[in-house]
């Protein structure tokens, strides 16, 4: 195996690209909380059977708060810092979609550094759900690819993902805590080898193997 990590001195920074960055401990308290709450109004607007009026009253007010949040919106393709328990910095996209800290439609996944990648801990309501009971099969897909780019982004540098190859070895259940890691295996130039596993009760039920192609530092 030959992992050339790259100092973390020579990490594009996202401001070169014209990228606003806000770090991750100056998120306001109230919007994680505002996000946290979205995240089971999306789960229990999805399972509701409450009458008609209660859906009116609950359409209304929604759409009141709608119009005061977007007032005042973020830049597209603004950028958050966040410092990883062993002190790695790592920047994503404010609203990613899997990992994003304001996205509501964002799973609660934080991925932590270890030795070669990354691994992290999730648990999926219906939000996810495809086949009853069961992760949808592009959502395991989606997580899989954040966490083969996030082991490239901390043990390179970040990168876009050329291919990634997933292997749904067993049906992946709602409701239980999902083991997610990712480990670069091998780099040639700006494309670096990474495999990732998910596992539930301790066995694995979807694997992939990525190609992330990393951003070149010479440009932007
Ligand atoms: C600032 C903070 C931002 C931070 C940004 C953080 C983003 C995180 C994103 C999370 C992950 C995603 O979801 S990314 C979203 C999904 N992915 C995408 O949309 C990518 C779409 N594709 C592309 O943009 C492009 O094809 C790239 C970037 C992947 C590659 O284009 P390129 O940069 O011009 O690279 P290129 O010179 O062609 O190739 C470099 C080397 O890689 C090889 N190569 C390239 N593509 C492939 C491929 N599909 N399969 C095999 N090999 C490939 C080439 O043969 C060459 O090998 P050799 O000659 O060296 O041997």
């Amino acid at each position: 195996m030959t992992v050339n990590t790259q100092p973390v001195a020579e990490r594009p920074d996202p401001r070169a690209y014209g990228l606003p960055v806000v770090e991750q401990d100056q998120i306001p308290d109230e919007l994680r909380s505002l996000v946290d709450g979205v995240r089971n109004l999306v789960d229990a607007v999805s399972n509701t059977e409450a009458d008609s009026a209660t859906l009116a009253e609950a359409d209304a007010a929604v759409r009141a708060l709608n119009d005061r949040l977007n007032a005042a919106r973020r830049e597209v393709g603004t950028m958050v810092r966040r410092t990883m328990g062993d002190g790695t910095d790592e920047f994503g996209t404010i609203t990613n979609v899997v990992a994003g800290t304001t996205n509501p439609a964002a799973p609660p996944l934080d991925l932590e550094h270890v030795e070669g990648g990354v691994q992290g801990t999730v648990t999926l309501n219906t939000t996810y759900q495809g086949p009853p009971g069961l992760v949808h099969g592009g959502w395991i897909a989606a997580l899989l690819d954040q966490a083969v780019g996030s082991a490239s982004a901390v043990e390179t540098s970040p990168g876009m993902t050329a291919k990634l190859e997933v292997n749904y070895r067993q049906p992946t259940p709602l409701f239980t805590p999902l083991e997610i890691s990712a480990r670069v295996r091998s780099t040639e130039r700006r494309k670096v080898y990474v495999t990732g596993q998910i596992r539930a009760h301790g066995q694995v039920t979807a694997e992939a193997e990525a190609l992330m192609i990393r951003i070149p530092m010479d440009e932007g």
